[in-house]
């Protein structure tokens, strides 16, 4: 079985492959303290409660916290017996190489979003990733990454008024009906939720005037349905985009003979 992992500034998701299908996924904190002990028992902990047998013989990781790196290598080459393939490390090709300027390090995540995202969807294409950052990723019409747009992410922005301003509270995002706040928490809710409507709006706009061609908008992260509800952004919400970019940057690994 592979072991996919994703981790992102704020969590980390683990999903195992059977093979077939990804038989359970699991998030964690991200916490670049955590050790492979940890890992490992937590892993096999939920391993057991879901009564998956088979063992993990391979993995492969996408992180955008270097730090995180050094321990779920430890993980895989201590529990699982493997080496795992690192997204954007030597010895982890990937189908089509990014288009950027010269010594540009693309984030991981966005590079697997690129590749799952063309595999389901073809070129011209934007992939919204809604996580500590919101990250548009601009996808050529042979798969190849060529930039895009990274705005402050949804939570990062409340907690950023929160922080800043001492008569802000911490809020939660919500979809406000209306735009006009009666009270400081519904104000800021509605900053924050038709702000965000406004630049997925606006950005999806310019992206496709400047690329002067068609192109198909999909979006991933835990919030991109709170989004997607009565609003035409998006072509497609889909979940799983991340972790089935992962498997196919194994299979074509793999192929390669790595
Ligand atoms: N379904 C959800 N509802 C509300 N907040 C969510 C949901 N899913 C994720 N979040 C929040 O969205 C932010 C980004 O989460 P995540 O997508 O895991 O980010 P990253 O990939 O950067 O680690 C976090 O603050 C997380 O708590
Ligand atoms: C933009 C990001 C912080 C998004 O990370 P996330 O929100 O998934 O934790 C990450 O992709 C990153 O660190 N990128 C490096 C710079 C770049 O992609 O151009
Ligand atoms: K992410």
């Amino acid at each position: 079985m592979l072991l996919c992992i994703d981790c992102g500034n704020t969590n980390t998701v683990f999903s195992i492959w059977d093979g077939e299908s990804f038989v359970s996924t699991w998030r964690i904190a991200t916490d670049h303290r955590r050790t492979a002990d940890e890992y490992f028992v937590w892993l096999n902990t939920l391993k057991k409660l879901h009564d998956i047998d088979g063992k993990v013989t391979e993995a492969i990781i996408s992180s955008t916290v270097p730090r995180v790196v050094f321990n779920l290598r430890v993980l895989c080459n201590r529990y699982y017996d493997c080496r795992p393939l690192v997204v954007g490390k030597p010895g982890c090709e990937l189908p089509v190489a990014p288009r950027v300027d010269l010594g540009t390090t693309v984030g991981p995540d966005r590079l697997v979003n690129t590749v799952a995202g063309y595999d389901r969807h073809g070129g011209n294409l934007v992939v919204v990733d809604f996580g500590t950052a919101t990250t548009f990723d601009v996808v050529d019409d042979d798969g190849a990454y060529i930039g895009g747009v990274i705005a402050p992410g949804v939570n990062l922005s409340l907690e950023a008024l929160h922080m800043a301003a001492a008569a802000l509270p911490h809020v939660d995002i919500t979809h406000p009906e209306r735009v006009i706040g009666t009270n400081t928490v519904a104000c800021i809710q509605s900053g924050i939720y038709w702000g965000y409507i406004g630049l997925v709006e606006g950005i999806v706009r310019q992206i496709r005037a400047e690329r002067d061609r068609p192109m198909r908008v999909i979006a991933t992260g835990g919030l991109a349905s709170l989004f997607d509800q009565g609003f035409d952004l998006f072509d497609k919400v889909e979940d799983d985009l991340t972790m089935h970019g992962l498997r196919l940057i194994n299979d074509y690994n793999k192929g390669l003979g790595a």
